[in-house]
């Protein structure tokens, strides 16, 4: 109902208000501003990491970086690939970085591969922070932090190798860790159950911080769903970016020695369950926990001893992230004084380099 004063419309008053449209207005300025969703993956070369990522996304988001040959040489150190795609469904626009790892685990000596990996998670939060903390930040800040890091370990029925140990351990505390049995189409059903249960002791022994997390806000069903999670945890996968025939019927599968798998039959194989968990139900929250706990506390550790870095009759050891532990020389950097931080003030307050 409306009433025309001097040839402007008014709509009468109504019990109806209208605020209830926010949340259509908030999904119209998502889906305008689309989606970011960094993923990395870690594993041994030769694991299927790249299979599996394009398998999960029904896309060819990466190829294969490892050896391809025996007699190609073996990388001395981890090395970080990133590759960047947009993905379109209904409307949603899912901008992804895979970040692959090639290297890891491949040398004979893997005691410190970690490294590179812990060193880069550090550095999207550093880079991260140091745009939010300048005077003029943008509206937007490209978020480059890394949302879940998938792991792959070898589907060997044996306990966790010292390196997947350290790994898991170093990469669980500062990120969203998913672990994964790669290539659990090489072991019967049985080996697989007993061997997750070896895995999932492993990961109590050894203390480890594994996505999802317990929080109180979550709702019954939520806290229902995560439990159900944990006791797939870690998902036993095969993937596969191949359609084969079984039974007359075309599917997404593999074919091998001992038979033919449907890589999208939850009775053979958990695929389908890791899909669902990554896309379908914690996509937002894997975003959100990187960005509110993983975050907010390496922010709050840099704040901190940004303060008491500028506060001379304080006594305290700046925070050192693991690049910085690492044998490689740094380049010396200055700490800024209170007179320095004084005197950028356009530049906004940036944590000192040597803190990062
Ligand atoms: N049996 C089996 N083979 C797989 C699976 N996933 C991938 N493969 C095969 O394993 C080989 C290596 O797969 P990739 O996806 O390139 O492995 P990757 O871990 O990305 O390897 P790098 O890039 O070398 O580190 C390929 O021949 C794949 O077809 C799987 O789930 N089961």
């Amino acid at each position: 109902m409306s009433t025309t004063v001097d040839g402007i419309q008014f709509s009468q008053p109504s019990k109806y208000v209208g605020f209830d449209t926010i949340t259509t207005q908030i999904e119209n300025r998502l889906l305008k501003k689309g989606f970011q969703f960094n993923v990395m993956v870690v594993g041994r070369s030769g694991l299927g990491k790249s299979t599996l990522v394009n398998t999960l996304f029904s896309s060819k988001l990466t190829e294969s970086n490892g050896r391809k040959l025996p007699t190609e040489p073996i990388e001395k150190t981890t090395s970080i690939q990133v590759s960047s795609h947009t993905l379109i469904e209904n409307n949603v626009r899912l901008n992804i970085n895979v970040i692959d790892t090639p290297g890891f685990g491949d040398q004979i000596n893997n005691e410190k591969c970690w490294e590179p990996l812990v060193k880069y998670i550090k550095e999207q939060h550093s880079q991260y922070l140091r745009k939010e903390l300048t005077a003029q930040r943008e509206r937007n800040i490209p978020d480059s932090r890394v949302h879940c890091v998938l792991y792959f370990i070898a589907p060997t029925g044996k306990k966790l190798k010292q390196l997947d140990i350290v790994a898991l351990k170093k990469l669980s505390e500062i990120a969203n860790v998913v672990p994964v049995i790669a290539k659990s189409d090489s072991l019967t059903l049985e080996e697989r159950a007993e061997f997750k249960k070896v895995l999932q002791n492993e990961f109590i022994n050894y203390n480890f911080n594994i996505y999802p997390y317990d929080s109180e806000d979550l709702y019954d069903e939520e806290r229902q769903l995560n439990e159900d999670i944990k006791s797939l945890i870690p998902f036993a996968i095969a993937g596969s970016e191949q359609e084969i025939e079984i039974n007359g019927e075309r599917v997404r599968g593999r074919k091998s020695r001992w038979g033919a798998i449907n890589i999208e039959d939850v009775s053979q194989c958990e695929f389908v369950f890791l899909r669902d968990f990554l896309t379908r139900t914690h996509l937002q929250d894997l975003i959100e926990t990187t960005a509110l706990t993983h975050y907010e506390t390496f922010r709050s550790k840099q704040l901190i001893a940004l303060k008491e870095n500028a506060n001379p009759n304080r006594q305290s050891a700046p925070i050192q992230t693991q690049s910085q532990t690492q044998s490689q020389p740094q380049p010396p950097t200055a700490q800024p004084s209170q007179q320095d931080l004084k005197s950028q003030p356009s530049q906004g307050v940036f944590p000192p380099t040597s803190l990062l």
